[in-house]
């Protein structure tokens, strides 16, 4: 039997699996099971908490079509209201520094990585404008933040057709472990809109690690400020960056209910 917390950050919702007391097998098979909406529980993301020797614990996050990813910004602030306090965890991605004190959690998630073989895309180039289009998306801003970001600036992000060109994008082979797509338009330096294609999971209410990826385009780029405010169809973020440091984000994570399931 499969004990879980159904929560969410901004609409972005995961099953949370806490097996640090026991052991808890989860494959790409069983994570497909488990998000599937209709034959399972449903959810954009599976999170599992585990005993780590080296931090407060280590945290696995799987996406809907049963791939792992190594970050994962609003189910690391599910987990911060989880293990409460301030906690390190550890991830695919990298070490993290949880923080579940004050009205909303906050999560340093690692400083971003700017290389072409660091993103990772399949030959070197420019990772500030990609010498790339897919019809009126092009010259994207690749980054990563644990894991893989491609950032298009545009004049109305609901205006892409993100659900057509967002696949396309992701299995494109300039990105060999895939990416996760970002179309984000500026609104002022202190606000922007942003809507993501998720790698393995397709259109969210929000993206945690897109926020911050995007924020780090922009402020990059100078089009923003820090803190900037990244407005997500499920609400707002707030993200802090200053060239050569880590990123803060700072947002809700919802407790919706626990439960049990034989998946
Ligand atoms: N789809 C992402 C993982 C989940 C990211 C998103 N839910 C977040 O809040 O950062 C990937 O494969 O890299």
């Amino acid at each position: 039997m499969l004990r879980f917390h159904k929560m969410h950050g901004l609409g972005n919702d995961f099953v949370v699996i806490d097996a640090r007391e026991a052991p808890v097998a989860i494959d790409g098979p069983r994570a497909r099971a488990i998000a599937d909406r209709r034959r399972g529980i449903g959810c954009d993301q599976i999170v599992v908490i585990e005993p780590s020797d080296s931090a407060d614990a280590k945290v696995r996050f799987f996406n809907a079509d049963g791939s792992e990813a190594e970050s994962c910004g609003n189910a690391s602030r599910c987990v911060a209201t989880l293990i409460g306090g301030e906690a390190r965890v550890e991830t695919l991605g990298g070490l993290l520094h949880m923080s579940a004190e004050g009205a909303n959690p906050s999560v340093d998630m690692g400083s971003p990585r700017f290389d072409w073989n660091q993103i990772p895309i399949a030959y070197p180039a420019d990772t500030a404008a990609m010498p790339v289009a897919w019809e009126e998306l092009e010259a994207p801003m690749a980054v990563n933040v644990g894991n893989t970001h491609a950032v298009f600036f545009v004049s109305d992000t609901d205006a892409v057709e993100l659900d057509r060109l967002g696949p396309i994008i992701e299995h494109d082979p300039i990105f060999p472990n895939r990416t996760n797509v970002n179309v984000a338009t500026i609104e002022n330096p202190d606000r922007i809109r942003l809507r993501v294609w998720e790698r393995g999971t397709g259109l969210t209410e929000a993206c945690g690690t897109g926020a911050c990826a995007t924020a780090v385009a922009a402020i990059k780029q100078g089009k923003a400020h820090s803190p900037v405010t990244v407005a997500l169809p499920g609400g707002e973020l707030v993200i802090e960056w200053a060239p050569g440091g880590p990123i803060r984000m700072t947002g809700p994570a919802t407790y919706v209910y626990s439960g049990e399931a034989d998946l």
